[in-house]
């Protein structure tokens, strides 16, 4: 597998608005890639082009080196595991039961996913007692580790995670942050990461991509971001970052 996911010359837009505009960027298999930005400049867009949730206008989308189209897409997201910021957990579902709804439909032997559960349970650090619960019954920290637990099910080759912990409060994110990073490097999946935050990105990755208005202005690690800004632009939001994490604590 050369590329684990591909986007080439790949332009998505809506009715009022060019949400992706000639973007080419590449995941390496094993490789966690951080998307960041401002609101609006595409981040989430690209990621349901990844997941096969919009197609493109124009270019093309790779997964595991295959072009995504309509006749492979039920069969390519079965690679694919997508968590969203609310975690996305159909409510009238127990967790197990969202955890494990892909695998029945495949009709995947009972064993195999009695087994599957309890490893990923044990993997994402959930008490086995919130599996039996409803969604709105878990914290939000256990939501986002079921939401994982049923985006790693099918064992993907690929993670997509549009902020799994944007709607996280400070110390469950950051206890989140250390359990995740852990986990992508235990799994060697090939991850694209959507967050809002650059020390979030620079904690779980050397490739970060900057996007402004629907293209990448830069890809780097944060070093390169601070030390070799490709544009005004990149010092402004990294300086806008800094200044999001200081401010406070200068006041
Ligand atoms: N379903 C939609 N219909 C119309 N326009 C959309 C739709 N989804 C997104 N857009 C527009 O496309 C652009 C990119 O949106 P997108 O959600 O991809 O950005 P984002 O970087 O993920 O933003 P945020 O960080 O706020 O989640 C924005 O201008 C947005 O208003």
């Amino acid at each position: 597998m050369s590329s684990a996911i591909a986007f080439e010359h790949v332009t998505h837009r809506y009715p009022h608005a060019v949400a992706v505009d000639d973007v080419s960027l590449r995941v390496e298999p094993g490789e966690t890639v951080a998307l960041i930005g401002p609101s609006g400049c595409g981040k989430s867009t690209l990621l349901k082009l990844a997941a096969g949730l919009v197609r493109p206008q124009q270019g093309s989308v790779f997964v595991t080196d295959r072009a995504l189209a309509p006749d492979n897409l039920l069969e390519i997201r079965h690679r694919i595991g997508y968590v969203i910021q609310s975690g996305g957990l159909f409510p009238h579902l127990s967790a197990v039961d969202n955890v494990t709804l892909a695998a029945r439909f495949l009709k995947r032997e009972r064993q195999w996913i009695a087994t599957r559960v309890s490893e990923l349970a044990e993997l994402v650090q959930l008490p086995l007692d919130a599996l039996d619960r409803f969604p709105n019954n878990l914290s939000g920290g256990q939501r986002q580790r079921v939401s994982l637990m049923r985006a790693l099910m099918l064992d993907p080759a690929v993670l997509l995670l549009d902020e799994p912990l944007g709607a996280l409060d400070p110390m469950v994110r950051h206890g989140l942050q250390e359990d995740l990073r852990r986990l992508f490097q235990r799994l060697r999946k090939s991850v694209l990461l959507v967050t809002h935050d650059m020390a979030e990105a620079a904690f779980f990755s050397q490739h970060i991509v900057l996007m402004r208005e629907g293209k990448i202005v830069q890809r780097g690690s944060y070093r390169d971001l601070i030390d070799a800004p490709a544009e005004q632009f990149v010092s402004d939001f990294v300086k806008a970052q800094r200044g999001l994490h200081t401010e406070a604590l200068d006041a």
